[in-house]
């Protein structure tokens, strides 16, 4: 049965030396001895996680559309979309956990919060929500800085998208193809009727059909995700302050109305 097995480590590499595993499971280290901090950590731990891959997946996503080759971007943005299923499934894990399991190691958390995440963060840019705002709580890490400036300043996920459609011969307005990349993308009629175009005729435009739902998918996910958190904030700190600081649950609401694809959106009501 263990015939040919290798069992001597010594001098070799084995599962926990290549997958770094001292690294990763030493991070678990809970502030309270409260039973519930461990599943806390552990949420946050696999998030972050699937974020980084997010992250990954997103710069070939962008690459690709901006060399004009969408297959292996679509592949990427195909994997974002189930990366955020598992995403969103995890809210379930942490919805085991009551108020007073929470509230009973609260405290020890002191000012730190989601707000701080800049694996979030750069997510959010690279899909276009550029808010400066944002950059400040990472101010006294230059070293996260930097990638999360890099981000703001670059063009977007749907910028990259646009001047695909536009090299690909559609009347992509041009103000919109010059515009401030930092600033946040404003919903547009001529990229409305743009993307009527690619809807009405998606046979002849079946790539850019694709790019158009694929990007679909990412938002439809991301605001599920938003709202999974929203919820869970809900039914477990009611109607507190944020630890960040900010309103709590109707700040977290109030993030729900913003688009990243607006146009992908308005172009349902006029097909
Ligand atoms: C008990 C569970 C949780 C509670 C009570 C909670 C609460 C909050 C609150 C109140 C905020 C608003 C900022 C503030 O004032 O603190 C926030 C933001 C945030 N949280 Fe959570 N959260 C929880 C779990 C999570 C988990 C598991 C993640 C996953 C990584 C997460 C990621 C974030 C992010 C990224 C933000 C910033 C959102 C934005 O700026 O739009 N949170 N959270
Ligand atoms: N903002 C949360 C605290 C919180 O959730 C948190 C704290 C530290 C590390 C991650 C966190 N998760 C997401 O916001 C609260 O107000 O309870």
């Amino acid at each position: 049965m263990s015939e040919g097995i290798r069992t001597d480590f010594a001098q070799r590499m084995s599962y926990g030396d290549y997958l770094r595993l001292d690294t990763l499971l030493s991070a678990q280290q809970p502030l309270s001895d409260k039973h519930d901090e461990m599943l806390f950590i552990t949420i946050h731990h696999v998030q972050e996680l699937w974020m980084k891959l997010m992250n990954h997946e997103l710069d070939l996503a962008m690459r690709c559309l901006r060399e004009d080759d969408p297959g292996p971007a679509f592949k990427a943005m195909a994997r974002v979309s189930r990366v955020q299923r598992q995403l969103i499934e995890a809210w379930d894990v942490l919805t085991t956990m009551t108020p007073a399991d929470y509230l009973a190691f609260r405290d020890k958390l002191g000012s730190s919060s989601g707000f701080q995440s800049w694996q979030y963060r750069l997510i959010e840019f690279k899909l276009g929500a550029k808010d400066p705002f944002m950059l400040r709580p990472h101010a006294h890490r230059p070293d996260l800085l930097a990638p999360l400036q890099a981000a703001f300043d670059a063009p977007s996920l749907y910028d990259e998208s646009l001047r695909l459609l536009a090299r690909r011969g559609l009347p992509v307005p041009r103000d919109v193809l010059e515009r401030d990349v930092t600033k946040p993308h404003a919903e547009d009629e001529g990229v409305v009727a743009v993307w009527a175009t690619v809807y009405r005729d998606s046979g002849r435009l079946f790539e850019l059909y694709e790019l158009a739902e694929e990007l679909v998918d990412l938002e439809d996910a991301f605001q599920t995700w938003r709202f999974r958190h929203m919820k869970t904030v809900s039914r477990i700190i009611g109607m507190r302050q944020g630890t960040g600081g900010s309103s709590g649950v109707s700040y977290l609401r109030g993030a729900l109305e913003r688009s990243f694809f607006p146009e992908l959106w308005s172009v349902r009501t006029r097909l």
